[in-house]
């Protein structure tokens, strides 16, 4: 449980495996925090913490929890915000019912997921479901403007241990596929408000009645808010999916789909339903209404309806008929038989694409053997960075680590910009009809003609986070002296309106000669050539590419996005640090519980928490900060130079063995600067300690891997079990205790 001090520094809570590693990483940064006067407090904002506080009313005093989501999303809004953020999970249906369950064991009372809510308490649970749903963490605390880049001594070190890389074949078969129109690209319309345009607008459908259907109100639109409207056409996505699954097969290459479910929580799930229902057509066609009385919903995956037609032989066979027609399927886990659309949530865009792109265009089948795949992705906002990169490796051949330059990103994020804010504004049509923006001036700013069942959406982004994301762009791109390119596409309606934005103050800062507009595909060559000729680039992007590209990159340049230093400076002041630019790998915790090994790197941590004292030393004048985050950075770089990261492979030093390390080049460091004698006094005998006690610490730490291990639960594990497996050297925890 978290507590609830006004620490100087908050550590976030989360889940899988940054929170075991918090487990063992945690006890260390407070310890030594200590010493120099400085709390470390911690905020719960796990998938099981949420769930809990969302539902107290049948729960036991001791059960209940705050609801620390909501409060850091007020302290964020502060100047002295501090905050180390770890990733979380952003939960689709089947892990939000897992989560659910699990809880429900353990004796919370808490009510069932309402898939089809009928009753008004049913809908009302739903709701408080559905805000816990998806990616419902991060757009509340991201308050500010992105900064993503790798620390040079990162960079420095993938540059000299040159991770593996998959060769490109010249006949590689491997290619995007996206839909030929009438997508989210295609129909989009977009402006910039005016101060007589702006107020309370509303969202209404008007079908055939003529009447119209009201879905939002109340919506405040600023003056400058940039407003696009669009939709996909689920007709023109259902023939495109069933046409790109014909194009696999006569491919021979493996069919995939590549969608960001967690962050687009309302839309994508809906078009993946939609690629489960093509994939399985004539099981549909023929079992539909059947599917359908079982409970059935596409939309949560292969999974779950095998779960839920397991005793019904009929469809069972009509399935495996289906299969042995179908190409081959991209697999999560082939020896489990996990395909790509068993869960919405498994293959996540951002870490898939890089994936594929890294083992040199290749996936795995359902025999574990490794092939071409056909990249699906329907929507062409921005499927073209895929494909450009794909082509640009077809021709070249695999990026050289060791050579290779650097892609850093500044990311519109602020206030829920753009598509990652459009949760609460995206419909299905509930019929044939028109959707509309109305303005309060009575204005309608964008319709569209809908047929039943289009996604449409509309997103915002607000002009301060606009212009304070072009100051950070112009102060990355003084500091570093790189390249720097606006990925805008002229040609698409709502980048149009942010080059408006960019241009004007551009030129009016002088700078405009330093950098470059360019759209998705053409940014995407230049920056690869850029980064293949040993050079740096700064990617200046909205928030979907600010994802995308900080996973794209980093994977590429040096193997992973863990080991990202990911930077929010918050609108008003504060600073929010996140750690890494990947996820939670459930993969890790797997492993761990098989054979008590935890690969997860903490390279993430260890970045963010150098910047966390950083900005508590430029921010408070805490010297004694500024100490202890420049001994961190100290240490960070030991971790690097004498290769002291966790191995993947059981038996060899892991996570924990890397904490140690961790601590004791910190301790070290903290021991023989000379700016406070004090805090080297305290640190010179903890630095002895952790060095002479080396070879006994390292015992405690590998004897115990290889057999498994339980945690007490997965989603909302026994702290004091976690604690015991992720501290087993308790010649380490005497020391850091002490
Ligand atoms: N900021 C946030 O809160 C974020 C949250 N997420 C959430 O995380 C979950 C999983 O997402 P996703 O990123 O797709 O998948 P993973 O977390 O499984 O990451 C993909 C792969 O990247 C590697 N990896 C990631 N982080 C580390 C690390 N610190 N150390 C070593 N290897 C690492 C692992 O590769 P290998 O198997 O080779 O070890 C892993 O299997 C989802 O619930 C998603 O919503 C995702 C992104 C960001
Ligand atoms: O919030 C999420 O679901 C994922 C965030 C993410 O992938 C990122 O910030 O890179
Ligand atoms: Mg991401």
């Amino acid at each position: 449980m978290a507590d609830h001090t006004n620490p100087d520094i908050v550590y976030t809570i989360v889940d899988e495996a940054p929170e075991l590693a918090s487990a063992s990483f945690l006890p260390i940064i407070r310890s030594f925090a200590s010493a120099a006067g400085i709390t470390v407090g911690t905020r719960d904002i796990s998938l099981a913490g949420r769930i809990i506080a969302t539902f107290p009313e049948k729960l036991t005093d001791a059960q209940r929890q705050n609801d620390d989501l909501g409060t850091l999303g007020v302290r964020v809004k502060t100047p002295d915000a501090n905050v180390i953020k770890l990733p979380n999970i952003s939960a689709s249906v089947p892990q939000l019912v897992a989560a659910i369950e699990e809880l429900q064991a353990q004796g919370y009372d808490i009510p069932d997921y309402p898939y089809e809510p009928s009753t008004d308490e049913e809908k009302e649970i739903r709701a408080r479901y559905d805000a816990i749903k998806g990616s419902a963490v991060n757009p509340v605390l991201r308050e500010g403007n992105s900064d993503r880049r790798a620390a040079a001594a990162v960079k420095n070190y993938a540059q000299k241990n040159p991770h593996s890389m998959g060769k490109w074949e010249k006949g590689s078969k491997t290619k995007v596929s996206s839909m030929p129109g009438n997508d989210f690209y295609a129909n989009e319309k977009s402006a910039t408000l005016t101060a007589a345009q702006a107020g309370d607008a509303r969202i209404e459908f008007v079908g055939i009645s003529g009447k119209p259907e009201v879905l939002k109100s109340g919506w405040t639109l600023d003056e400058g808010t940039v407003v696009d409207a669009t939709f996909m056409s689920v007709k023109a996505l259902s023939a495109f999916l069933g046409e790109a699954i014909e194009d696999t097969k006569s491919d021979g290459t493996m069919f995939s789909l590549h969608m960001k479910a967690t962050m687009m929580k309302v839309s994508d799930p809906i078009i993946f339903g939609y690629a489960v229902k093509a994939w399985l057509k004539p099981v549909f066609d023929k079992f539909g209404d059947e599917l359908k009385a079982l409970g059935v919903s596409p939309n949560s995956g292969m999974g779950d309806l095998l779960n839920k037609v397991k005793d019904k032989p009929e469809i069972m066979a009509a399935i495996e008929a289906v299969r042995a027609e179908r190409p081959e399927m991209y697999m999560v886990d082939s020896d489990r038989g996990i395909t790509n659309l068993h869960v919405p949530s498994d293959v996540i865009i951002d870490a898939s694409m890089p994936a594929v792109i890294r083992a040199g265009g290749k996936g795995w089948d359902s025999q574990g053997n490794k092939g071409d795949v056909n990249c699906v992705i329907p929507d062409n906002c921005y499927a073209p960075v895929y494909d450009e990169t794909i082509e640009f490796f077809k021709a070249n051949g695999a990026l050289d680590p060791t050579t290779a330059g650097a892609v850093a990103n500044v990311g519109l994020m602020a206030q829920k910009a753009e598509e990652y804010g459009s949760h609460p504004t995206t419909f299905e049509a509930p019929g044939n009809g028109v959707m509309r923006i109305v303005l309060a001036n009575g204005e309608t700013l964008h319709e569209h003609p809908l047929e039943e069942g289009d996604i449409w959406r509309a997103c915002t982004v607000k002009k301060a986070p606009i212009e304070n994301w072009i100051e950070l762009a112009m102060d990355r791109q003084r500091l570093t002296g790189s390249e720097a390119i606006f990925w805008l596409d002229a040609k698409r309606a709502h980048d149009a309106e942010l080059i408006k934005y960019v241009t004007p103050a551009l030129e009016k800062a002088g700078v405009a000669d330093k950098f470059k507009i360019m759209a998705p595909r053409e940014a995407t060559r230049q920056s690869l050539e850029t980064i293949t000729a040993g050079k740096d680039s700064i990617a200046i992007t909205g928030n979907v590419l600010r994802d995308y590209l900080t996973d794209l990159f980093p994977i590429l340049e040096l193997g992973t996005s863990a080991k990202m230093l990911s930077i929010v400076k918050l609108m008003n002041g504060g600073g929010l640090f996140e750690t890494g630019a990947g996820g939670s790998a459930p993969k890790h915790v797997q492993q761990l519980q098989e054979e008590n090994h935890l690969r997860w790197d903490s390279m993430g941590e260890f970045c963010a928490l150098g910047e966390s004292f950083k900005f508590l030393a430029d921010g408070q004048g805490n010297a004694k900060a500024d100490v202890l985050g420049r001994a961190a950075e100290t240490a960070t770089q030991g971790i690097l130079d004498d290769g002291r990261s966790p191995s993947r492979k059981v038996g060899e030093p892991d996570n924990r063995d890397s904490h140690y390390w961790f601590a004791r080049y910190w301790a070290e460091a903290l021991a023989a600067q000379d700016e406070d004698a004090e805090l080297a006094a305290h640190f010179g005998p903890i630095a002895l300690k952790l060095q002479e006690n080396e070879a006994q610490i390292l015992k405690e730490l590998s004897e115990v891997q290889g057999k498994p291990v339980d945690l007490g639960g997965y989603y909302h594990p026994d702290r004091e079990k976690v604690a015991a497996v992720m501290r087993p050297s308790q010649t380490l925890n005497a020391i850091i205790d002490g």
